[in-house]
């Protein structure tokens, strides 16, 4: 198991045509629903006033992560910032 905390920034243009940044953008969350109910999407929080998120991805591997976040439909719109992260030692679970 690798945590990374992942901040997504997105930035579609606006000459995009409609109907193309409509279905883009359904196919982003059918697919952000999908790893989400795989628990590798752990969680998805709106930055407030930004068209940006941040998320914490439980994955195998960076690689894994890597393959994820080039499949996203927005990834041709989107900057990424990725934070790896470990256990810290003061933390009281398990
Ligand atoms: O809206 C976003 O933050 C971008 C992206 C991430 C999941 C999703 O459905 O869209």
């Amino acid at each position: 198991m690798a945590l990374f905390h992942v901040r997504m920034d997105v930035d579609i243009p606006r000459d995009l045509d409609p109907e193309v940044r409509a279905e883009t953008v359904a196919r982003e969350k059918a697919y952000s629903q999908e790893l989400q109910r795989e628990g590798k999407w752990r969680e998805i929080w709106r930055i407030v006033g930004k068209y940006s998120n941040i998320s914490i991805f439980d994955v195998d591997s960076a690689d894994e992560l890597h393959e994820i976040l080039w499949n996203l439909p927005l990834f041709p719109y989107m900057n990424i910032e990725i934070m790896p992260l470990t256990k810290h030692g003061s933390d009281i679970k398990d």
